[in-house]
């Protein structure tokens, strides 16, 4: 029993308190003084009381715009998460997409100019195949002709005089890429985006080694090598002051009346007229019969990777050219950080907006430490599996299968903890280039022993990786009744996408009801 303490004691210990005693007028306090403290007494309460409503207004003001639906758009790189949001901003904020399509300009000509490079390094006769090549060549079912050996002489004097003839004529559109870039970079304060930033950071950026590199490559023979032509991509961290970038001489240009950016063919120093000059060029190099056996021998198919406008030359280089709704949405530049974009929903029957926000973060390894303060607040999760990439390593680890990562990053998330009540929703994507793949004979079986003999078509092969998700799901998530809701999806495909996102956004919107309810 607590024994009582006797008003001795009390007293002793309010006396022994340092904060009591400290605050106890003097004995020996004059009324002036025991006046002027009492008013320096109330003055210090006004201010604490006033920064106690201060407190309060930002809580509830916090509150009020606290986002109704957060969204996380999760995934290895190159899985097609940027793309999804933009397909939001189509949706949503179409008026704001359509502003910013000129500023794509200068991604799609850096794209165009990165397969060109590719093709260029392929053919080089010095070039022995590289590790993605030889992780696959046991798995194709193309015919290589014993001919087109590079150790053959005769084929190799033809690699030579090929190359050096290519090499010669598209010259201008290497340099034209390193300008391209130095440019955008300058436009940046830091030009180095392999560190991981808060996403405040303006303007492009390359990694440091291609921007080593890329001083270099301004000479031809070089740049050929380089290692933005082995896979080192530009990367931005911010959407609004890049695209300020990206619009290139912004400054110069006239605003037409559908309020696009216009004029840019006037200014001679507009990569325009670099890629104008080399269209033919480009053109001759891509329906090359000769290049196209010998990308077919190093097993490259361009077709199907990012950022491919090689069939459209004509089109994409034209003087006036303005990227269309599609081209923006397969242009590919990466993702640096955390990308966030707002967007407010009617609720429909005058009842006011939802407010959703989106965060899209860098897929790559070295970014993924950045996910998880999300994990917190995370309404719902899109998470993006392409699983046309099951014959194809990581950029960043050529060591590692694609979709071997894909598995087990959806089971490191499905088996977080912090996200045991958050809607799930799997988009199972580019089944457009998983279709074209397995037509072109590419074998699943080869890179999923698992496989076995199953049918290597279409239907099957979804179906297949569709439960493998599925399991893995069933049999790591933290609770038993969360739903899984999976999609196959091609997200550069706006009519199919956006329905599908009209259906993942009702989802939400009602699972998102139903738990507020709940609390
Ligand atoms: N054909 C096809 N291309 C796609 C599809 N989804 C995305 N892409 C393209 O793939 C490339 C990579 O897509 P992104 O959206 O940039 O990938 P990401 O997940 O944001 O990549 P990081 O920013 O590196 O994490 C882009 O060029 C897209 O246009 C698809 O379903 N089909
Ligand atoms: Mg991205």
């Amino acid at each position: 029993m607590p024994s009582k303490s006797s008003p001795q004691t009390q007293r002793r210990s309010l006396s022994d308190d340092p904060l009591a005693a400290a605050m106890r007028p003097p004995e020996d306090e004059s009324p002036a003084q025991r006046e002027l403290r009492i008013l320096t007494e109330q003055q210090a309460k006004q201010i604490s009381d006033a920064i106690d409503e201060q407190i309060r207004l930002d809580k509830a003001e916090l509150k009020k715009n606290k986002p109704d639906v957060q969204v996380l758009l999760l995934g290895q790189s190159e899985s097609g998460k940027s793309t999804t949001l933009k397909q939001f901003q189509l949706m949503h904020t179409p008026a704001a997409f359509h502003a910013e399509r000129v500023a794509w300009r200068s991604v799609i000509y850096l794209n165009l100019v990165r397969s060109i490079r590719r093709i260029l390094d392929a053919i080089s006769p010095q070039q022995d195949l590289d590790p993605v090549d030889l992780e696959r060549i046991d798995t194709l079912s193309i015919a290589s002709d014993p001919s087109s050996e590079p150790s053959d002489p005769q084929v190799h004097r033809e690699a030579e005089e090929k190359h050096a003839y290519y090499l010669q004529r598209l010259g201008p559109l290497l340099e034209l890429e390193d300008r391209l870039i130095r440019a955008l970079s300058e436009d940046g304060e830091d030009d180095e985006a392999t560190r991981l930033g808060d996403g405040s950071t303006p303007g492009w950026s390359v990694p440091r080694p291609s921007l080593q590199v890329d001083t270099r490559s301004i000479t031809v023979t070089s740049s050929v090598r380089s290692p933005i032509a082995r896979g080192v991509e530009l990367s931005v961290r911010t959407t609004s002051n890049w695209k300020k970038a990206l619009s290139l001489n912004r400054n110069k240009l006239k605003t037409s009346t559908s309020n696009e950016l216009e004029g840019w063919w006037e200014d001679p120093t507009d990569p325009v007229h670099v890629l104008g000059d080399c269209r033919a060029a480009m053109e001759q190099l891509w329906t090359d019969s000769w290049v196209r056996a010998r990308l077919a021998h190093k097993l490259i198919r361009l077709e199907e990777s990012s950022g491919f406008y090689l069939d459209e030359i004509e089109r994409i280089t034209a003087k006036k050219y303005i990227p269309t709704d599609d081209d923006v949405l397969k242009a590919r530049l990466k993702t640096m950080g955390v990308v966030e974009h707002t967007f407010t929903i009617d609720r429909g029957l005058g009842r006011g907006h939802f407010l959703w926000k989106i965060y899209d973060v860098g897929g790559a390894r070295n970014q993924r430490q950045a996910w998880a303060p999300f994990f917190q607040d995370v309404t719902a999760i899109i998470f993006l599996a392409p699983i046309s990439a099951f014959d194809q390593v990581l950029a960043e680890d050529s060591r590692v299968n694609r979709l071997e990562d894909s598995l087990l990053l959806w089971r490191t998330v499905v088996a977080n903890k912090l996200l045991a009540r958050v809607n799930i929703v799997l988009f199972l994507n580019k089944c457009d280039l998983l279709q074209a793949k397995l037509e072109a004979g590419v074998q699943l079986k080869n890179h999923l022993i698992t496989y076995g003999d199953r049918p290597n078509d279409y239907d099957s092969v979804s179906k297949y990786l569709r439960n493998k998700f599925g399991v893995i799901h069933q049999q790591n998530s933290p609770t038993k009744e969360r739903e899984l809701y999976m999609h196959f999806t091609s997200v550069t495909d706006t009519r199919r996408t956006s329905k599908i996102i009209a259906s993942v956004r009702d989802i939400i919107l009602r699972e998102n009801l139903k738990s507020s309810r709940l609390m």
